[in-house]
């Protein structure tokens, strides 16, 4: 049997007060199992960055509990879920965020030096191999395509081996093309190394990589749907985007 890699339970997350209150989750029960590549997709608004950020311990949710493994993250002080997020948790954003001036190598080892630590001889080889770039270990972010680019911040999402890796639109600023490049490689991350892997995406093609589909809809859990094809979802997008008569 599967384990969960990530339980939210009934969690809320309210922004502002009053009269100006905008509930972004309502009360969401989720768990996403070890080792699975789930996609979330939803109308623009329904909470799907909120979600994520809730469950990556970059944001605290208003009510409910995040469990990361045994850990809930609601009850860690800020320094704990600085360390948890910067050791179990990994992030990839629609923006690359590489430093132009460093090499890959230099971009990927970053996080661990930051956080005072030396990596290990061949660790930071052994992660660029991992997204298929071992011999661009030298190589400045200019030097690199666009998706090149997405696989190094992959690479430095991984180098701590994070528990779930996250992902925010990973390929929204990518042709198809190389878009799809970077979906078969998270696609292998979860088959061969067993990693989970989190994604927002607004693409049903993206969303098809993933083994599982969860739909939002105003903060609120709208289905789910296993085995995804892009025509499968697309048609559930335009059900849920129709406007109620
Ligand atoms: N910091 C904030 N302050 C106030 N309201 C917020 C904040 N962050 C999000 N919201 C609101 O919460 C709701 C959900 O936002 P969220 O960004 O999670 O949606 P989304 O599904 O990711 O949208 P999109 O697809 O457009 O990126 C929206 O109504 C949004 O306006």
């Amino acid at each position: 049997m599967t384990r969960d890699a990530i339980r939210l339970r009934r969690v809320v997350r309210r922004f502002g007060s009053g009269d100006a209150a905008v509930t972004a989750l309502h009360d969401l029960t989720f768990s996403f199992g070890e080792g699975t590549f789930t996609a979330v997709m939803g109308p623009s608004g329904s909470g799907k960055s909120t979600l994520l950020q809730c469950a990556a311990g970059l944001d605290r949710p208003t009510s409910g509990t995040v469990l990361l493994g045994d850990t809930d993250l609601t009850r860690l002080d800020e320094t704990r879920l600085t360390r948890l997020r910067r050791d179990r948790i990994g992030f990839v954003f629609q923006s690359f965020n590489l430093l132009p001036t460093l090499t890959a190598e230099q971009n990927v080892a970053l996080p661990m030096r930051l956080a005072g630590r030396r990596p290990a001889d061949g660790e930071v080889r052994e992660a660029l191999a991992r997204v298929g770039l071992a011999d661009r270990a030298r190589h400045r972010p200019q030097e690199m395509s666009g998706g090149q680019q997405q696989r190094v911040a992959i690479a430095r999402a991984l180098i701590t081996r994070p528990q779930v890796l996250f992902g925010d639109e990973p390929t929204g600023a990518l042709d198809s093309s190389t878009g799809r490049e970077v979906l078969r490689m998270l696609r292998a991350l979860a088959d061969d190394g067993g990693q989970t892997i989190v994604m927002v995406t607004h693409d049903p093609v993206a969303a098809a990589h993933a083994d599982r589909v969860v739909f939002l809809a105003d903060g609120r859990l709208h289905g789910t749907l296993d085995a995804p094809s892009p025509e499968a979802v697309a048609s559930r997008m335009t059900r849920m985007e129709a406007p109620a008569c």
